[in-house]
């Protein structure tokens, strides 16, 4: 049986799932606009630190389609580390996230709020339709996923 008799064997284009991790460190505090200082340090104790505190973090990101045929790729996954270092690791890398990015100005830098900021980042370059999951681990024990919704 040749290459193109398997190909052909199952019907549809079959779909999977790919990912690349990056990691990029970064400081933070985790404080609300909203709130009072007496309830920013209730609520974040040792996380609103007015002098911040920093973390190694990982991001993963996985895209979703079809396998195609001739290249036998979803991706070229070349091509997403580039748009992962244009998404992550350019706004992000060895950047205090609350004072440098623009987007955290009166947004908590939660690590929910940082995917989903690379959530959006990735969503407005990737093609169409690709983008499935950002994965962010803040540290060994806390990470969020974000999918869209
Ligand atoms: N829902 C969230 N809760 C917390 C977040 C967050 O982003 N979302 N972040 C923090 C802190 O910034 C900090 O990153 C985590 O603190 P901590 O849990 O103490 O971190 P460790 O996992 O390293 O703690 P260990 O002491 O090693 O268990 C807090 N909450
Ligand atoms: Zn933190």
């Amino acid at each position: 049986m040749q290459n193109c008799d398997l190909i052909m064997s199952h019907p549809e284009p079959r779909i999977i799932q790919i990912s690349r991790r990056l990691s990029f460190s970064a400081s933070h505090r985790l404080h609300s606009n909203s709130l009072s200082e007496e309830e920013n340090k209730r609520i974040f104790g040792k996380c609103n630190n007015p002098n911040g505190h920093g973390h190694n973090y990982k991001a993963i990101v996985t895209v979703r389609g079809k396998i195609d045929p001739i290249t036998g790729m979803v991706m070229n996954l070349t091509d997403l580390k580039q748009y992962m270092e244009e998404c992550i690791t350019v706004p992000l890398d060895h950047k205090n996230v609350d004072k440098d990015v623009p987007y955290f100005q009166n947004v908590v830098s939660t690590v929910e709020n940082i995917t989903v900021f690379i959530w959006e980042e990735l969503q407005k370059r990737l093609p169409a339709g690709l983008l499935y999951e950002v994965c962010v681990h803040e540290t060994d024990s806390n990470s969020a996923i974000y999918r869209g919704e």
